[in-house]
């Protein structure tokens, strides 16, 4: 293990990554050619409209999702991010739009999925979240209450993404924030650079190429995620 991580070593770092963070491992991206959002329009899988119109469509597109996570593995970037919370600890926060749960099996446990996460489920009743046991067509009942019908634990497009205080208080406490392979397309996680900014913060872009924000980041690296994060790190 190399020595301390990250030349000038900031106190504290708040990390948002990406599908770009997940693309090597063979996750798709939304946007690219061959992305997500091209086999299925976003209004039909990841609306809360969607699911209200269409469950089983929804439910189909998150279970080949989650079936897929297994055949897939964490890469360097994701094991870098884990050496530097090793390095960090609390001083460390990974803010992840990602819904996979590479970063956990990479070996992270301070990760904040905005977003929600694929392996999970809630109550559209009693608001219990429960482990998502697969397949389970239009909706299984609650284990909990056994009354309503469990539901993707995603944050949908219209919906307010989770632990957004957690998150804002992390970036005005952050001396650097690090963006890594998101587009920045999509908000609020797209303006977190201009709120890092806004407290003081320096903030690096690590992504494939320059994203809708690059320009407000004090410094931006192009190349892929599993070469860019590590020489970072080590
Ligand atoms: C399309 C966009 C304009 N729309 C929005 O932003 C909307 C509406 C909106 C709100 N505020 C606005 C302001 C202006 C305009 C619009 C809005 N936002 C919302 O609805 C959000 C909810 C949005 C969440 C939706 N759910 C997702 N995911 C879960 C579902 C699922 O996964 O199925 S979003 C989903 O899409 C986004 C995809 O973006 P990326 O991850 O960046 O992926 P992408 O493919 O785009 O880019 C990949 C990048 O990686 C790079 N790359 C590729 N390979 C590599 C590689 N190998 N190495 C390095 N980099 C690489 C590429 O170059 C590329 O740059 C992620 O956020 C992802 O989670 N909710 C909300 O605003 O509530 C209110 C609110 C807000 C704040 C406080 C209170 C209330």
């Amino acid at each position: 293990m190399h020595g301390p991580v990250v030349p000038d070593r900031p106190a504290r770092i708040v990390v948002l990554t990406g599908a770009g963070i997940s693309a090597e491992s063979g996750v798709p991206t939304f946007r690219a050619t061959d992305g997500l959002w091209e086999g299925h329009r976003v209004e039909d899988v990841a609306t809360p409209q969607a699911f209200a119109r269409q469950p089983a469509v929804v439910q189909d597109f998150y279970d080949a999702r989650r079936a897929f996570l297994r055949r897939v593995e964490p890469n360097p970037a994701h094991l870098a991010l884990a050496r530097l919370e090793a390095a960090y600890g609390d001083d460390l926060l990974v803010v992840t739009q990602n819904v996979d749960d590479l970063h956990e099996r990479a070996g992270s446990t301070r990760v904040v999925h905005m977003h929600g996460e694929l392996l999970s489920a809630w109550c559209t009743g009693c608001g219990e979240r429960h482990r998502w046991a697969d397949p389970l067509r239009d909706g299984p009942l609650c284990p909990g209450c056994g009354k309503a019908t469990l539901r993707p634990d995603i944050v949908w497009f219209g919906e307010i993404p989770y632990r957004m205080d957690e998150i804002e208080a992390a970036l005005l406490r952050a001396d650097l924030f690090v963006s890594v392979g998101t587009s920045g397309a999509v908000y609020p996680a797209a303006g977190f650079v201009q709120l890092a900014n806004a407290f003081g913060a320096r903030t690096l872009e690590l992504n494939l190429e320059p994203s809708e924000g690059t320009a407000y980041f004090s410094e931006a690296r192009q190349g892929q995620a599993s070469e860019l994060v590590p020489a970072w790190v080590d």
